[in-house]
């Protein structure tokens, strides 16, 4: 089978990078494009050397288009705004698009779902193996230990982080209020400050922690009378990320149009 002919969108960005990087370790994958905003520094740089490598011969673009041209799909861990663009033009190139982005919104969200009726969309706020399968675990929890048990998400970030609480934390939130049998949207509490009661039975609360280089810490805590339990994931390197996104890419080559998780790709949908 040919090689997968993959674009990097935010290709000087800290997961661009990694991608790039994911991509010339891989077999079976090639780098395709390389795509930053106009006005980047990054413009016209090989996107190889960007990424701590030897040239490739793949220059920074500005231009989807130029950028899409003979592609199968589309790595994108950018911003929200971006990942919702870079969508609209995977879906009309006919290009899967596998998005790492978080911080998204309700709006945005929509925009992805309607992407996702005209190409394969591959969408998750964390790529790794162990945060997915922590998922599977945290809703079996949730499930078991019932609401007499409080659940509280605490999660670390480095200090560049922009969004709060981050997608991991969200992910797991859904997971254990899955779990729970309820909608998160309702149970959510992100973030306590001053006189702010008593805890309400059934909330899922949420604690961001940012600072220094922290790649990505995430514990699930499960309080109960007397005892509690602990889930937790620490990330070490953003190339866990980036190679599950590559996993993501390998798995979307030929499936239908749609929105998948990396639930999806991994086969823990019904863990
Ligand atoms: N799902 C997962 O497994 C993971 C998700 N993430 C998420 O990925 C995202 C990126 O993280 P990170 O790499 O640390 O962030 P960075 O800020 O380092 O990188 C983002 C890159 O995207 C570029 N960019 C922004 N807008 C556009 C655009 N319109 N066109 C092309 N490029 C654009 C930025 O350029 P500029 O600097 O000029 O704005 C930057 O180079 C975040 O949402 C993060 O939470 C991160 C790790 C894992
Ligand atoms: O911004 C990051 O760095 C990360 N973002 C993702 C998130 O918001 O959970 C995944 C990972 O934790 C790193």
């Amino acid at each position: 089978m040919a090689d997968l002919r993959l674009v990097v969108v935010g290709a000087g960005g800290r997961m661009g990078r990694a991608l790039i990087r994911a991509i010339e370790e891989a077999d079976g994958v090639t780098l395709a494009g390389a795509l930053e905003r106009p006005g980047s520094p990054a413009l016209g740089r090989d996107a190889g050397v960007l990424a701590g490598l030897p040239a490739l011969g793949v220059p920074v673009l500005d231009d989807p288009q130029a950028a899409f041209e003979g592609a199968d799909g589309v790595l994108d861990f950018t911003a929200p705004e971006s990942s919702v663009l870079h969508a609209g033009l995977a879906a009309d190139a006919g290009l899967f698009h596998v998005i790492g982005t978080t911080g998204l919104s309700a709006e945005d969200e929509a925009a992805l779902a309607a992407a996702a009726e005209r190409t394969v969309l591959v969408k998750s706020g964390n790529m790794s193996l162990g945060v997915n399968l922590l998922a599977a675990l945290v809703k079996r929890a949730a499930a078991t230990l019932g609401p007499d048990f409080d659940i509280e998400i605490v999660e670390m970030h480095h200090r560049m982080k922009v969004d709060a609480p981050s997608g991991t934390a969200l992910l797991l939130g859904r997971a254990a209020a899955e779990g729970r049998g309820v909608d998160l949207d309702e149970r959510a509490v992100r973030g306590r400050d001053g006189i702010t009661g008593a805890r309400h039975a059934g909330d899922i609360g949420f604690a961001a922690l940012r600072g220094g280089t922290v790649v990505g810490d995430h514990d699930v805590i499960f309080a109960g009378t007397s005892e509690r339990l602990v889930l937790g994931h620490k990330a070490e390197d953003r190339m866990i990320f980036a190679r599950g996104a590559l996993r993501a890419a390998q798995w979307a080559r030929g499936k239908a149009p749609g929105l998948y998780s990396m639930a999806d790709v991994l086969g823990l949908k019904d863990f």
